[in-house]
């Protein structure tokens, strides 16, 4: 990540992937400019948001005009690594894993779950949409060997640390969390926590907060 990237706050950035899908589609519809009222429409970000966010990639709409949707989506493309495709790992093939080992990911953005880990015998040597499952022991140099440094945790919540220490040791630098254990790990490793029970239960509060 370069410098101009780590000056994008971090509610802007996580909102690029959902800009970034929207551009593609538009582009590949022949589409050249977007309004930011049009924006917000379909991202569901309002107008204001979006000017601010935009601002900070240098990307200043026109009145009347609007954004241009190239120089946008050239910007998101490099600032989201879409050039290259980013090679993920996965851990425990359980209900979750399996799921995301047959969702195609890169249909819309270049992330692809290139090989997957389990301890399960009956597992371990088979495919599932075309990713190999190999034992955990097998996770440093498999992924040394592969160069991956992202990893997917849906392994049961006790196995959950000490994945994760083996991941460190095994040099990776991100890891989306889909159990519910709190990780600790070295502050240099980014861990997000996905817990769809946490994302439930606000859903429902703002519903009736704020509806
Ligand atoms: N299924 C869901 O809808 C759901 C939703 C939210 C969160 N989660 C969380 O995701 C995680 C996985 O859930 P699931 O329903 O897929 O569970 P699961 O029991 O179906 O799958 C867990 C998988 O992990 C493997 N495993 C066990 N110990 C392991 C280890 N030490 N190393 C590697 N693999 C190991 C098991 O063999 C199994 O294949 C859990 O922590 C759960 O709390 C699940």
């Amino acid at each position: 990540m370069n410098q101009d990237q780590l000056k994008i706050p971090h509610a802007t950035a996580k909102r690029l992937p959902l800009y970034y899908r929207f551009l593609k589609n538009l582009s590949s519809s022949g589409k050249q400019r977007v309004s930011s009222a049009e924006l917000s429409e379909a991202v569901k970000v309002d107008s204001a948001t979006i000017r601010r966010d935009f601002s900070y990639f240098g990307a200043l709409g026109k009145k009347g005009y609007g954004y241009n949707v190239n120089y946008l989506l050239s910007f998101f493309r490099k600032t989201l690594n879409q050039d290259e495709t980013t090679t993920v790992a996965l851990i425990g093939v359980g209900n979750l894993g399996t799921a995301f080992l047959h969702y195609n990911f890169t249909k819309n953005n270049n992330t692809k779950i290139e090989v997957a880990f389990d301890v399960d015998e009956s597992k371990i040597g088979t495919e599932i949409a075309g990713v190999p499952i190999y034992h955990t022991n097998d996770i440093e140099s498999e992924l040394e060997k592969r160069g991956i440094d992202v990893a997917i945790l849906t392994v049961p919540v006790g196995a959950a640390q000490p994945i994760a220490d083996q991941l460190e040791r095994a040099g990776v630098k991100g890891i989306l969390n889909f159990t519910p254990a709190r990780l600790t790990l070295s502050s240099e490793i980014r861990v997000h926590h996905i817990d769809l029970a946490v994302e439930l239960q606000s859903l429902v509060y703002f519903m009736k907060n704020y509806s």
